[in-house]
């Protein structure tokens, strides 16, 4: 479990984590979300102690920074990119690996395991952004840790890369870890996380499972199809339920009840077509819960 608590950073009169509180549990993989500039990093480098600000991160009852062998119990990804370019692949692991008392065969083990095993020795200024990312997360990975924490693990990885990414993260939750993960990516974070932590302006917006947050934000409606969309439409409206039209034949109702419009169908006397529940994406989640928080959104064209 990683608890944050009352965490805060700030960039002279700006803050960049405000007040944030949450826990991470074991077991499951959990999402960050956040508009850009909303503080995401700055937290995870506040959790990993690589800025100083105020509150606290503690994994179990432990700071980062009173952890007897960090890399053995937080592995994390911050940014691919800080790698010496001059060093092999193997040579950079084995340096973590080294400061970190791990044997060469888990550094063997953890290149196989991210598909790099085959350009181990060749030099990281060579790698493309996506071997980058994979030899970021064989670093977090190679002291076998109880926590993981990396920062959009995904970026520069091919569809096969991020569809490993996502079974891998999902085993390591599923062996008992605590994952946590940020991603501008809404789609994937829906297939890939359990809970989610959802921040806007430095500040927590949401702390809970995914299936919560998106039931929380947004409206699950009742598609109907029917040869007589007009009639229908004008009975549901009589009936009290808010209806909008959704094409010819269609219409979409403001009500998670599918029951309600089956047997408002069967009074009115009108033939039903099709008839469904549409929940709604993370994707509108997000947007209904960060609406105001909207840093470093444009404006829509
Ligand atoms: N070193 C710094 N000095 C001054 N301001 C900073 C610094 N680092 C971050 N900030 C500011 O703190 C805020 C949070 O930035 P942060 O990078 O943590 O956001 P983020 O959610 O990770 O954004 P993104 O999704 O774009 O990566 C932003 O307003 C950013 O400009």
């Amino acid at each position: 479990m990683i608890t944050i608590r009352e965490l805060t950073k700030r960039y002279g009169n700006k803050l960049a984590v405000h007040d944030l509180t949450c826990t991470i549990r074991p077991g499951v993989v959990t999402g960050f979300l956040g508009p850009n500039g909303a503080g995401k990093s700055t937290t995870m480098r506040l959790m990993l102690g690589l800025d100083r600000g105020e509150g606290e991160v503690l994994f179990n009852d432990r700071r980062y920074r009173d952890l007897p062998n960090p890399v053995r119990s937080v592995g994390a990804l911050l940014d691919a990119g800080a790698v010496h370019p001059g060093r092999s692949a193997h040579q950079h692991l084995r340096m973590i690996a080294a400061g970190a008392g791990i044997s060469e065969q888990r550094v063997r083990e953890v290149l196989a395991a991210v598909g790099l095993d085959e350009v181990r020795s060749r030099r990281v200024g060579g790698f493309s952004l996506g071997m980058r990312q994979r030899l970021g997360i064989a670093a977090a990975l190679v002291g076998d840790p109880e926590y993981v924490i990396l920062d959009e693990p995904t970026n520069g990885l091919d569809p096969e890369g991020v569809r490993w990414i996502r079974s891998l993260l999902r085993n390591l939750a599923d062996e008992g870890r605590t994952v946590f993960v940020s991603s501008h990516l809404l789609s994937e974070i829906a297939q890939l996380a359990d809970d989610l932590v959802v921040i806007g302006e430095g500040r927590l917006i949401a702390a809970q499972p995914v299936r919560d947050f998106i039931a929380a934000h947004t409206r699950t409606h009742v598609v109907v199809r029917t040869p007589d969309p007009e009639r229908f439409r004008k009975w549901l409206q009589q009936a009290g339920f808010q209806v909008e039209p959704e094409d010819v034949d269609a219409l979409v109702v403001d009500t998670p009840n599918a029951d309600a419009v089956s047997s408002a169908a069967r009074q009115a006397g009108v033939a039903i077509r099709e008839l469904h529940t549409r929940r709604s994406s993370l994707e509108d989640a997000f947007f209904n819960a960060t609406a105001n928080a909207t840093t470093y959104r444009g404006e829509a064209a």
